[in-house]
């Protein structure tokens, strides 16, 4: 049996990334908007707007207090940061909907996304993944470094320095993995298990990049900032 100890460095990178990404939480006012009353298509439609608006601000703040990503090439982190964007936004989105709420709220939540101007055959993917997501009942450190992780991806487009991103992401990956053994021990495979959301999270961000074209047609407007951290338009 594996003695597994997370060493007073690794302890720290914890600390410093949960409270980051605590600090860094979508403001509760735009979310509960999303819990009022009945809207049509369209408010729903600027609802997510917003909020999806709101989050990429909040991932923009977070991904700056990632130990060493700062350290990173300039242009390699704008490069992180538009290639994990939608995958960022996925992973909160999982999140928020897997938190202890209020009953009656997440089918709240579930029927404004649902009516707000989505195709269909993007909507089962996307349940899925929140459904899978919620099953595995992650710790908050878990779903802070696994976002993580995600940021950290190396090979998204137009990373020039490969290596140095590897090396950040490996880091996460050891602590992560130490972290699933300590926190799952009955579930030997947790920690595999959550590298393959990672997978299902790239599919949704194929299907996300197909939605968009189908919203510009139908002449949806989105903010500049969804647009510049998108490329759309
Ligand atoms: C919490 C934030 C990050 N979630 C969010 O914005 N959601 C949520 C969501 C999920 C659970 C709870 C609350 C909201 C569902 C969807 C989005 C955004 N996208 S989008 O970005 O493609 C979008 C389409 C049109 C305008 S913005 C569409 C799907």
């Amino acid at each position: 049996k594996e003695k597994v100890e997370i060493t007073k460095e690794q302890r720290a990178l914890i600390k410093a990334i949960l409270d980051a990404y605590n600090r860094h939480q979508i403001p509760q006012d735009v979310t509960k908007k999303l819990l009022q009353e009945q809207y049509s298509a369209e408010e729903n439609f600027l609802l997510l707007t917003e909020v999806a608006t709101s989050q990429v601000q909040v991932l923009v703040e977070f991904t700056k207090n990632i130990p060493g990503f700062l350290s990173l090439d300039r242009e390699d982190q704008i490069a992180l940061l538009k290639g994990s964007a939608v995958e960022a936004m996925f992973l909160r989105s999982a999140q928020v909907l897997s938190k202890k709420m209020p009953s009656g709220h997440i089918e709240v939540l579930e029927e404004r996304i649902r009516k707000s101007g989505m195709s269909e055959e993007f909507m089962t993917p996307m349940f899925n993944f929140y459904k899978s997501i919620g099953e595995l009942h992650m710790t908050q450190e878990e779903q802070a470094i696994l976002t993580t992780i995600t940021i950290l991806t190396p090979d998204r487009p137009y990373v020039k320095s490969h290596e140095a991103v590897e090396r950040l992401q490996e880091t996460m990956l050891e602590v992560l993995r130490k972290l699933c053994v300590l926190q799952h021990p009955q579930e030997p495979q947790y920690f595999a298990r959550l590298l393959g959301r990672l997978t299902e999270l790239r599919t949704l961000h194929h299907y996300h990049a197909e939605m968009l074209t189908s919203w510009k047609t139908n002449d949806h407007k989105f903010t500049p900032l969804l647009c510049e951290i998108w490329d759309v338009q």
